[in-house]
């Protein structure tokens, strides 16, 4: 289990996150979820051991996560972050063959084990042999999604996996394929937090979700009580039309409206719709 206890996070007078109190359980898949600038990646880099608190902690298992030995911490977590590397000089073999950097002296049998298990979960074989800097922008997320899939190969459940923003650079395929990739890791007992922006792709896939505000949180839940909840419209600042998802009785698809005045404005300054 992991978990944060009225966690603060300050800087320069502003506070990033504001007395958090969260669980996340094993073997779900959890949807981070807020406007910009709501403390979406702040919570996920604390969660990660990157972020120190001002006041409150993190703690994996009951432990403090600021005391496990940084080999410890390495090995425990695999991080996706927001802003991917464009330029590593490496051929994507060498680049997935990071993510056994915490594993360093491990039989090379073991490491080309997790590579090859992990470019073909991601179908990235075809693509080994290329350098990682002429790939697209979605091929050099699928690198990277990879890379994180290689760390946690063969570590003994429950690790932990955040991602912040996995499906941004990916064809609808994609954005699939990984949101069922990051499920699988969950169903096999890992801790799994995705900071996601599609509230129906996150209604899809996660077990719950959490709301995030103003570097608060202001709603954790099922995905369907956190999607019909009126604090989603006034956290996002717009109104959201539910329609039952026929695909989950239980569930509910989102149509945000176009907001009015936004439009106005822009057709009084001359934009064409
Ligand atoms: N390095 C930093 N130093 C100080 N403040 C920061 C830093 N990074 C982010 N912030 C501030 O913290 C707040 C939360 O930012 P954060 O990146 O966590 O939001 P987010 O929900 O992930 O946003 P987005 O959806 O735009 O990625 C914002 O007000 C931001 O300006």
């Amino acid at each position: 289990m992991l978990s944060t206890h009225h966690l603060h996070r300050r800087d320069a007078g502003h506070n990033r996150l504001q007395g958090i109190d969260v669980q996340f359980a094993p073997g779900r898949l959890h949807g981070l979820i807020g406007p910009n600038g709501s403390g979406k990646s702040s919570l996920l880099a604390a969660l990660a051991g990157d972020l120190s608190s001002t006041e409150g902690r993190v703690a994996w298992l009951g432990q403090d996560l600021s005391h496990l030995a940084p080999r410890h911490l390495a090995r425990l977590r695999a991080v996706l972050p927001q802003q991917l590397p464009a330029s590593l000089p490496y051929r994507v073999s060498d680049v997935l063959a990071l993510g056994r950097l915490p594993y360093a002296g491990e039989a090379r049998q073991t490491r080309a084990t997790a590579v090859r298990a992990a470019a073909e979960q991601t179908e990235l074989q075809p693509l080994l042999a290329r350098r990682y800097d002429a790939l697209s922008g979605g091929q050099q997320a699928r690198v990277q999604l990879a890379r994180v899939l290689v760390q946690l190969h063969g570590q003994p459940a429950p690790g932990l996996l955040l991602l912040d923003e996995p499906t941004a650079y990916f064809d609808p395929r994609w954005q699939h394929a990984c949101l069922a990739l990051a499920q699988a890791q969950a169903r096999a007992g890992h801790v799994v937090i995705c900071v996601l922006h599609d509230l129906n792709l996150a209604s899809q896939y996660a077990d719950r979700l959490h709301l995030m505000d103003g570097g608060r949180l202001r709603q954790s839940g099922a995905p369907e009580a956190v999607l019909n909840s009126p604090w989603l419209d006034r956290a996002y600042d717009m109104a959201f039309d539910r329609v039952a998802d026929p695909q989950h009785p239980a569930g509910v698809m989102l149509r945000g409206r176009p907001d009015f005045a936004f439009a106005q404005a822009a057709h009084q300054n001359g934009a064409q719709f």
